[in-house]
């Protein structure tokens, strides 16, 4: 985590491979004695082909085909949900869908402050409009409070805190099941010690402009989007030394953020599960679940659907990346147009 390289990887790509160096051609030419001159024109014919390789490979056009090839094959392993909507629809077609809302960078844009991640009008009538439809879940990093203030629908179910928090409605809806006792917190007894980090951090971080720690309840967000980029290395150090004191808190990554979290075997897959079974719908062949999310973290739901080989994960990317997920989709306003289609759709006739 001290190189820039792991804190880029954050926004990564499917990397198109960087543009050979024409100079090192040149390192081993001449040959030095006359008798590696026929291996050193057969050579030199390799090599007069590997430098046009390399020259084409740094011009911006053989760049941007490469990018282009990439992203074609990528697209053909994750299409488009919005252009193969009829696949997804006969897929899911008599089944019960159950739908899964990643927060940031899926319903709202990402923007440089984290308090400003405000989702549209549209965007909320459109989540508005599917929980109507189906049982619908947000499943975020943010604080469950936190995040309900953004998106302020009372009919759906929440899991905050990467799942660590999960409530049913506050409201009655359509497809209500127990929804009053869902309520799960694995992580409590991780709560002082959280906010034990949260301080420290809050202190350590007054020294690099830009950096802003947010409290998620039961895990905690290290920023460093404003950062200049010669501090990341300082950052990174910085949180790595405060966590050396707390084997049970974990480290990960996501779109120029670190996150803190206990280190227990709970994440967005397991609150997708969890979810289910308090909706009834564990172990049911005719349960369709949608899961739409942009981050690493989203990984942990897209891999359980892929296991379960039950309904399907959509990656909200305008870049190649890896991922279990089966769909893509380019932007939050894409996710709106497929919520809204969904609803339209016949597959919500059942
Ligand atoms: O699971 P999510 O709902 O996607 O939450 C993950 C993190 O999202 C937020 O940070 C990201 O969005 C910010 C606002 O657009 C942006 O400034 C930041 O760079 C992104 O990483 C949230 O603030 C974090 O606490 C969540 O962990």
């Amino acid at each position: 985590m001290t190189n820039h390289a792991a804190f880029n990887a954050d926004d990564a790509v499917t990397a198109v491979p960087p543009p050979a160096q024409a100079s090192r051609h040149f390192s081993s030419f001449p040959p030095r004695r006359a008798r590696d001159c026929r291996n050193a024109a057969l050579g030199r014919m390799d090599l007069a082909a590997s430098l046009l390789d390399s020259m084409k490979a740094s011009s911006p056009r053989h760049a941007k085909l490469a990018a282009a090839a990439d992203q074609e094959d990528w697209m053909e392993k994750h299409p488009s949900a919005l252009e193969r909507f009829e696949a997804v629809v006969a897929a899911a077609k008599g089944k019960q869908i159950v739908m899964f809302l990643d927060y940031d960078g899926t319903l709202s844009p990402i923007v440089e402050d984290p308090d400003s991640a405000f989702m549209t009008e549209d965007m909320r009538d459109a989540v508005r409009s599917v929980a109507q439809h189906f049982p619908t879940a947000i499943v975020s990093g943010r604080g469950r409070d936190k995040v309900f203030n953004f998106v302020k629908l009372e009919e759906l179910y929440y899991a905050g805190s990467h799942g660590m928090d999960i409530k049913g409605p506050t409201t009655v809806s359509n497809h209500k099941a127990k929804a009053d006792e869902v309520l799960c917190q694995p992580a409590t007894e991780f709560l002082p010690v959280i906010q034990e980090v949260y301080e420290m951090l809050t202190a350590k971080m007054e020294s690099i402009p830009g950096a802003i720690v947010e409290d998620n309840k039961f895990c905690l967000s290290v920023h460093f989007r404003c950062v200049d980029e010669k501090e990341w290395d300082a950052l990174g150090e910085e949180v790595r030394s405060v966590l050396e004191g707390y084997p049970d808190l974990r480290l990960t990554k996501g779109r120029k953020v670190l996150e803190i979290r206990p280190s227990i075997k709970w994440d967005k897959g397991n609150a997708l599960e969890f979810l289910l079974e308090s909706l009834g719908y564990a172990g049911r062949g005719d349960v369709f679940p949608i899961y739409i999310g942009d981050d690493r973290t989203d990984e942990d739901a897209f891999k359980v659907l892929r296991n379960m080989g039950q309904g399907i994960g959509i990656l909200v990317t305008k870049f190649p990346k890896e991922t279990t997920a089966s769909y893509s989709l380019r932007e939050p306003a894409e996710v709106k147009d497929f919520l809204r289609k969904l609803v339209k759709s016949n597959v919500t006739k059942g």
